[in-house]
């Protein structure tokens, strides 16, 4: 049974005031400074061209980019929001109808990442794993065969996408196609493991004091982003080099493009060459934002570590190999410092030596 009741939750919709429950604190809210400007352009990068590969090698450290020249069909990106945006409006007592089963991650409710912050974000998430059926069926028991259709062609349209860039990114390291063909999210990417993120942020009546997303990283390899159009919402944070003292950058809906996020699981692959990217969601007061995220990782019995090629002799990896379900279990636990903890102290040769 769903473990969810309706009293647990507050119809963001229809709120009239940002509740305590839902006040951030101006130290996580501010944090950095939010800049948006010419020195902050995500990098757009056409990822049919021929140049698309030492584009994306320039983006490592930002670990963000738009794609464009993806592939996707348009309608197909048009015609998932409107299901998404029905999903969301449907009444608050018909979405907990759908709150997840016990065992089950699939369903409605608050984004995955609230259980680590003392207050609620204004958003509400719907995640979907493997078929649509069970959970759509709960939604809407005579009229649930659209979403599910559309949602299968996106899965199917994300995975090929999903396979596309993981290749660029690899081949932005240096790797040839033989020894891609051994790495093994590569080898394993028909069985890899795949989520779908559906998150709605509700028009806020005082945006400054509420939080859509708080800020994380995600998990997995990579993460692909569709977002609504017109409205800001997407920010990344920036401390790299060249990028001045860290603040977030806006990542706006650029129209026909798709968000590209590194993952922490790339991170270790490629053994910190790409820095997976710190992100969080603010929210309108006007717009009613949705956004579809798709992660992909490994399938869950596959350890990802560095790829050996990418491993400094001298320093060995400056990662322990971990699955992903390992790595999702560390997180539960440590959030924000996971990676740190799976993160291995580089030897020099000299060390070794003294050993
Ligand atoms: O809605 C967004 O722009 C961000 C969503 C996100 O970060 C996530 O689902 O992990
Ligand atoms: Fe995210």
């Amino acid at each position: 049974m769903p473990s969810l009741s309706h009293d647990h939750y507050f119809d963001l919709s229809s709120a009239l005031h940002v509740p305590d429950s839902h006040t951030w604190p101006t130290s996580s809210l501010h944090d950095h400074p939010t800049a948006t400007g010419e020195a902050d352009a995500i990098p757009i990068i056409d990822i049919s061209g021929p140049n698309a590969a030492s584009l994306i090698a320039a983006c490592r450290s930002c670990g963000v980019f738009y794609a464009t020249g993806h592939g996707v069909p348009a309608r197909l990106l048009h015609d998932v929001e409107l299901q998404v945006r029905r999903l969301f409006s449907l009444p608050l007592h018909r979405k907990l109808l759908a709150a997840p089963c016990s065992g089950s991650v699939s369903g409605y409710g608050r984004p995955p990442l609230s259980s680590f912050f003392p207050k609620l974000m204004w958003s509400e998430g719907f995640t979907l794993s493997g078929d649509p059926l069970p959970v759509a069926s709960k939604l809407w028991p005579h009229d649930y065969s659209r979403f599910c259709e559309l949602i299968e062609e996106y899965y199917k349209e994300m995975k090929k996408l999903a396979e596309r860039l993981i290749k660029l990114m690899l081949l932005s390291l240096g790797l040839d196609e033989d020894e891609m063909d051994r790495v093994g999210p590569v080898k394993e990417l028909l069985r890899a493991t795949d989520v779908l993120q559906l998150n709605s942020y509700p028009a806020c009546p005082d945006p400054e004091r509420a939080m859509g997303m708080a800020a994380h990283t995600d998990s997995a390899l990579l993460t692909i982003l569709h977002q609504s159009d017109g409205t800001d919402g997407l920010q990344v944070l920036r401390d790299g080099e060249g990028s001045g003292p860290a603040h977030w950058a806006g990542v706006p809906p650029l129209p026909g493009a798709l968000v590209i996020i590194v993952g922490d699981l790339f991170q270790i692959l490629s053994n910190g060459r790409f820095q997976s990217s710190r992100h969080r969601a603010a929210v309108s007061r006007a717009d009613h934002r949705v956004s579809i995220a798709y992660f992909i990782g490994p399938p869950e019995d596959v350890k990802i570590g560095p790829v050996g090629s990418l491993v400094d002799q001298g320093r060995g990896p400056e990662y322990r190999p971990v699955t992903w379900p390992e790595y999702l279990g560390i997180r539960a636990h440590l959030f924000d410092s996971a990676l740190a903890s799976v993160t291995l102290c580089g030897m020099t040769e000299d060390a070794e030596k003294n050993d």
